[in-house]
């Protein structure tokens, strides 16, 4: 638990004058700045973030966005007591700023994937890493299964039918298809992909997956490549993360053999499809349908989709709610805290090998 966070406060029925007390008691033995440890707020300026009042009375934060400094002299000349660096949304995070940075040790990074951060140079410099997944796995996992439900059932397309005044024209809109008991493979079953399958199976469905490994304890069933998984079920859904190994995983063969009736639904990152051929698919009808949230080239979305009405459009937000933010406060939280106490770290991965988080 944060101390002091509002809804916490709120959670634990506390006095507001009470508060009002406390803090100013604080305030007298609040350790000064210099005996905070430092962590450096990694974001593009456009991207605030809570965090910031939340983690000010425990740490000395430093945000080049907020100093007139051009950000790399700022890096240069706070380099050395930088051990510990949160690195906001997707703000790419390069080896050549890594490289300003001689004494991280520690990556906190607010999304479940990483691919805007240089893994190769934290890997070679043993910096440790968290994500985020742990607090945006339960949203994710529901947005997923709405976008499935959607696409299925076509709501988005009724709800523009009905509001277009179509229903009193023709009576005759076109049925969906049932969801219970249909074949849904899963790409990439970490904490997300886990609870998209816990969710699909409540409904009927029968639920396999693909990822780099088989996982021992898990109730579904393992394919090892891509293109079985597609074959032998009605729905793919991706969850896995960007890596140069999962760029377009989802190519042409693997859409041939999802075909006509299959369904692709996309929570993980835009380039895990070739965008270019799933346009084309689902344009001639050679697959069923698609949800996404996330696009190659955001917030650029393909034109063409636009017109096809088998195709759900979300704008990146299948983690965002304000349960998971406040998660998400917690995470970082504890983590920061633990890390500077010498304490387990949640939601940790060492980057080692070919290792890379999992979503
Ligand atoms: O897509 C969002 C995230 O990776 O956190």
């Amino acid at each position: 638990m944060i101390p002091g966070t509002k809804n916490n406060m709120e959670r634990n029925n506390i006095n507001p004058q009470d508060l009002t007390m406390a803090s100013d008691a604080n305030q007298e033995c609040f350790p000064s700045n210099d005996d905070l440890p430092t962590v450096l707020l990694h974001r593009l300026p456009s991207f605030n973030s809570p965090l910031k009042e939340i983690l000010q009375p425990h740490f000395h934060l430093l945000d080049p966005a907020d100093s007139p400094e051009p950000a790399s002299s700022f890096l240069s000349s706070h380099a050395k007591s930088v051990r510990a660096l949160i690195c906001l949304y997707n703000t790419p995070l390069g080896a050549e700023t890594l490289r300003l940075l001689p004494s991280l040790e520690f990556i906190v990074a607010t999304s479940a994937g990483v691919d805007h951060i240089d893994l190769e140079e934290c890997r070679g410099r043993g910096i440790i890493m968290t994500n985020a997944s742990k607090a945006f796995a339960e949203d994710a996992a529901d947005y997923a299964v709405a976008l499935l439900i959607d696409v299925c059932r076509r709501i988005s397309t009724a709800d523009r039918y009905v509001r277009a005044g179509l229903w009193q024209v023709n009576r005759d809109y076109p049925l969906g298809f049932k969801l219970g008991r249909k074949r849904v493979g899963i790409v990439g079953l970490g904490r997300i992909g886990f609870e998209v399958g816990k969710r699909l199976e409540a409904f009927g469905c029968s639920i396999a997956y693909n990822s780099r490994q088989k996982k021992p304890s898990v109730p579904f069933s393992y394919h090892a490549n891509v293109v079985d998984l597609a074959e032998d079920n009605d729905a793919l859904i991706l969850c896995c993360p960007l890596t140069e190994q999962t760029h377009h995983i989802i190519n042409r063969e693997v859409l041939e053999a999802l075909g006509k009736e299959g369904v692709i639904i996309n929570v993980g990152r835009g380039a895990l499809i070739d965008e270019k051929l799933l346009v084309k698919f689902l344009s001639r009808g050679d697959i069923a349908g698609a949800g996404l949230d996330v696009f190659e080239n955001e917030p650029d979305v393909p034109r063409e989709v636009f017109e096809l009405d088998n195709v759900v459009l979300s704008p990146h937000r299948a983690i965002f709610t304000p349960e998971s933010l406040e998660a998400l406060n917690e995470l970082v939280f504890t983590n920061l805290k633990a890390f500077f106490s010498n304490k387990p770290l949640q939601s940790v991965f060492k980057i080692e090998g070919k290792d890379y988080p999992v979503m």
